[in-house]
This record gives C-alpha cells, sequence and structure tokens, in this order.
C-alpha cells in the first residue's frame, strides 16, 4: 500500500501517515463560520483537503475514510449580521450553507461524510465544559466558563511559542472574570435578545474553540489522525483546541498531524473579509471562470506557500483544460499514474502532480490522464459543460482584420481599438500579429455581449 507522507505543523517534520485504526483514516478540517458567501481564500482548505481526502479514499477505500468539516452556526458575526438584518439567525445560517454547497460542488469538492451544525452538539459542548471543570482545568465567574491556560503544561507547543510569548504578541481581551489574561471563554452568558441555551451556568451560547473539541470527539472520538485548517487557525483556535480535548481526555491523544494550508493573498495581504479586500468563489463563477478553472490554479501551489490569484494562472489553467478535455472527450478513464499517486503522497504535492499529468498528456496516454485527473477532481464528467461551448467567431475576427487593413492606411486606430475593447469585454482573447487576427473564447466569455455586427 502506498505510504503517505504529510507535514505535521506540531512536529515540525514530514511524517508516514500511520492510521491509529490500521486501514482506517479520520480527519477533522475546521469549517467556515456561516453568516456571509466564501471569498476564494476560504475555499483554498476546501479544495486542499478535498485532494487529500481523494488520495486517501484511492489508497485506503471510499469506505475506510471519515471527514469531518464543520458549520459554525453560532457566532458574534452572525448575531451582528442578524441584527443589521432585522432577520432570523436561523434563515441566515440556512441560506449561507446552502450557498456554501452550491460554490464548493462548483469547484468539485466532494461533501465531507458528516457536516455538523454547532448548534446542534450543544449538549456534548455542556458535557465537556463540566468535566473540565470536575478536572481542574476550567472555572465559572459571572455566567462565564473560562479555560485555565496555566492548567495545560502543553499549551504553546503547536505554535512553538510559550504563554508569556503569547501574551506579548496577541490581543488579548482582559475581563474582570478571568484569573490570568490568556484564559479564554468555553461559555458566556445570553442576554434575551441573544441565542442561547440552559445550563449549568445560566442561558447562554459556547466560546467558538470549545465546537471543534466537541464535534470532533463526537464524530472522530478522543483521537484521530489528521486535523486541518487555515494557518491563520493555529494560533489561538487549534492551541485552544488541543487544551480543551487534551484536559478533558488524559488518556486519548486528540489529532496525531496538524495540517495547515497557507494563506491566499492579495498583494502580499491575507485576502480576509475584515481587511475588505475579497471576492467571493460565485463572483468568479459569475464571472464566468468555470469552478474547475479555479480549482486547478489552486492545484498549482502547494498548499504550505502563499498564493494569489491571478487572471493570467486562470487563462493558462483554462487552456490547458481544454486542451486535455479534447484529448479525452471520447475515452474512458484507464488507470491512475503512479507518478500521480506518489507526487501526492509526497505532502500533498499537487503541483508535482499536475506536472505529471502534463506529461501524460504530452505522451498521448488519454486514458491514464483522465483518470489521474480525476484522482485530483479534474476532468470530472459533471464539470465539464463549460469546456463544450464551441463558438465560431470567424465573422468578428474578419471584421476586425478589415478594421485593421482600414486603420494602416488610414492611420486612425479608433475603430479597432472600441472594436478590440468590446470583444474583450465579451471574453473574448484577441491575438492580433501580421499573420492575421486570433480569437479565442477566453475566461469569462460571454457569447450574449458580442458586438453586433
Ligand atoms: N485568505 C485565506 N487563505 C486561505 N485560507 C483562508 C483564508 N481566509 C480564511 N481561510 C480559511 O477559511 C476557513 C474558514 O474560515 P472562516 O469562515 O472562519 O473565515 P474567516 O477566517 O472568518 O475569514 P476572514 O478571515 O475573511 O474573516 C478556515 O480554515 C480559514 O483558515
Ligand atoms: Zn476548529
Amino acid at each position: 500500500m502506498t505510504t503517505i507522507r504529510l507535514y505535521n505543523t506540531k512536529s515540525r517534520r514530514e511524517e508516514d501517515l500511520q492510521p491509529l485504526i490500521p486501514g482506517k483514516v479520520r480527519m477533522y478540517v475546521c469549517g467556515p463560520t456561516v453568516y456571509d458567501r466564501a471569498h476564494i481564500g476560504n475555499a483554498r482548505p476546501v479544495v486542499v483537503f478535498d485532494t487529500l481526502f481523494r488520495l486517501l479514499r484511492h489508497v485506503y477505500g471510499a469506505d475506510a475514510v471519515t471527514y469531518v468539516r464543520n458549520f459554525t452556526d453560532v457566532d458574534d458575526k452572525i448575531n451582528a449580521k442578524a441584527a443589521e438584518t432585522g432577520r432570523p439567525i436561523r434563515d441566515i445560517t440556512d441560506e449561507t450553507i446552502g450557498w456554501y454547497h452550491a460554490d464548493m460542488d462548483a469547484l468539485g469538492a466532494l461533501r465531507p461524510t458528516h457536516e455538523p451544525r454547532a448548534t446542534e452538539y450543544i449538549t456534548p459542548m455542556i458535557r465537556m465544559i463540566e468535566g473540565l471543570i470536575a478536572r481542574g482545568h476550567a472555572y465559572a465567574a459571572e455566567g462565564h466558563v473560562l479555560f485555565d491556560v496555566r492548567s495545560f503544561p502543553g499549551y504553546g507547543a503547536l505554535s512553538g511559542r510559550s504563554v508569556d510569548d503569547m501574551i506579548a504578541g496577541a490581543r488579548v481581551e482582559v475581563a474582570p472574570y478571568k484569573r490570568d489574561p490568556m484564559d479564554f471563554v468555553l461559555w458566556k452568558p445570553s442576554g434575551d435578545d441573544l441565542p442561547g441555551w440552559p445550563s449549568p451556568w445560566g442561558r447562554g451560547r459556547p466560546g467558538w474553540h470549545i465546537e471543534c473539541s466537541a464535534m470532533s470527539r463526537e464524530l472522530l472520538g478522543e483521537a484521530f489522525d489528521i486535523h486541518g485548517g487555515g494557518i491563520d487557525l493555529q494560533f489561538p483556535h487549534h492551541e485552544n483546541e488541543i487544551a480543551q480535548s487534551c484536559c478533558a481526555n488524559p488518556s486519548g491523544q486528540f489529532a496525531k498531524i496538524w495540517m495547515h494550508n497557507e494563506m491566499l493573498q492579495v498583494e502580499g495581504k491575507k485576502m480576509s473579509k475584515s481587511l475588505g479586500n475579497f471576492f467571493t468563489v460565485r463572483d468568479l463563477l459569475d464571472q464566468g471562470f468555470p469552478g474547475e478553472v479555479i480549482r486547478f490554479v489552486y492545484l498549482g501551489t502547494h498548499y504550505s506557500k502563499p498564493m494569489d490569484w491571478t487572471a493570467d494562472k486562470a487563462a493558462q489553467a483554462e487552456a490547458t483544460l481544454r486542451k486535455w478535455r479534447a484529448l479525452t472527450r471520447d475515452g474512458q478513464p484507464g488507470q491512475v499514474a503512479d507518478t500521480v499517486v506518489a507526487a501526492l503522497a509526497g505532502d500533498v504535492n499537487t503541483a508535482g502532480a499536475l506536472a505529471e499529468l502534463h506529461k501524460l498528456a504530452n505522451a498521448g496516454d488519454a486514458a491514464g490522464l483522465l483518470a489521474s485527473a480525476q484522482l485530483l477532481g479534474l476532468l470530472l464528467p459533471e464539470m465539464g459543460a463549460w469546456a463544450e461551448v464551441t463558438v465560431d467567431l470567424s465573422t468578428h475576427a474578419d471584421r476586425l482584420a478589415a478594421l485593421r487593413a482600414e486603420a494602416m492606411a488610414s492611420k486612425d486606430f479608433a475603430a479597432v481599438d472600441a472594436m478590440k475593447a468590446a470583444l474583450m469585454a465579451a471574453g473574448v482573447e484577441v491575438r492580433m500579429s501580421k499573420a492575421g487576427v486570433e480569437l479565442l473564447p477566453g475566461a469569462g466569455f460571454d457569447a450574449a455581449k458580442l458586438p453586433v455586427l
């Protein structure tokens, strides 16, 4: 059986994946807080861990892999959205989950085995908090329950920092009910206008971190193989998850391998809602970028490296996929190439796997290309509709060539420039050379926007 090697953020080295239960793999990935459309940064962990999920299913068998990704549907940002819009919280979270599914399906991401909603796991959260209090790791104060960070010597091990360094570096909330500024909230009180559940500490709601600890324990057990998420979650979220889970279940070891995807950036900064420098997956799909093209762009960069979205990368991805789709159009998938599996098994080296796909295409191995690309979530039959669009742009090309010939004589290029701009606005790639005029439908092509001749 193929050995999969993964970089473990916790041990800071690559490790062989050796499932705790031989032959079965359990993976948890932190999912979205549902109050708004996912931006393309939020989609990066989805594609990364979907690719790993597909590899695990290939190596261990589809039924041997359990993948859990949660929905955080109780959060102050959701409450704020409800207050701002006057809409019921459940409407907002249901609608956002529907969008999330549609957008991530469009990127070829398989649905995880379980997608728990935090609000359906309040009882296990309360039970876990009670356990933490009983073991002396948490304390109740003024309707809140706080985790006592100093009670867990391993705090900071994931990010490699001491508690004192963290206090200096983080913006920690100082509150009168906290024994230590680093102590974090497990439970907080809710007024009548906010969502709340009865608890031993009064009506209230859970803190964010306890959700993942409680849901992973319910669905995967006290110890499991892989925990993933964006690197922005390493501290404090994952550090807090480890503290909660290890203290509540001292015999378990929680997650064995921690994986973190680097950030999708805009001009060197993390794409994020708070910075306002974001656009959504839906924006790209609406502009006509096929989901498959977006996925290909993500796969071009290793998950541990920051990446930018550029139109240039999308154009290259689209050209490659058109070629591969044409090559594999009438064929059936053959064997997945060992070279592609080997690349992915080396810490999910997706860029390396794409390089192997290029080799298969160059060798004319259509059946191998199709099977191997599908392992990466590409060239799936249900994602190919966009590539079937064939358009005849020859009339437009002839007209542009004629305008250019006139302009050469008159030295007035205004009409050429206007026609070129109109074609580009319709998503047409315009290539003009001495040899002639070539027009190709590009990313975002929309026949309805073509200039009328
Ligand atoms: N720019 C980004 N690049 C890659 N992953 C990201 C980026 N921004 C958020 N993520 C990841 O998206 C997932 C969903 O996170 P969540 O819904 O909490 O988004 P968020 O962090 O609130 O977004 P924002 O930072 O824009 O407010 C997490 O795994 C998080 O690490
Ligand atoms: Zn989490």
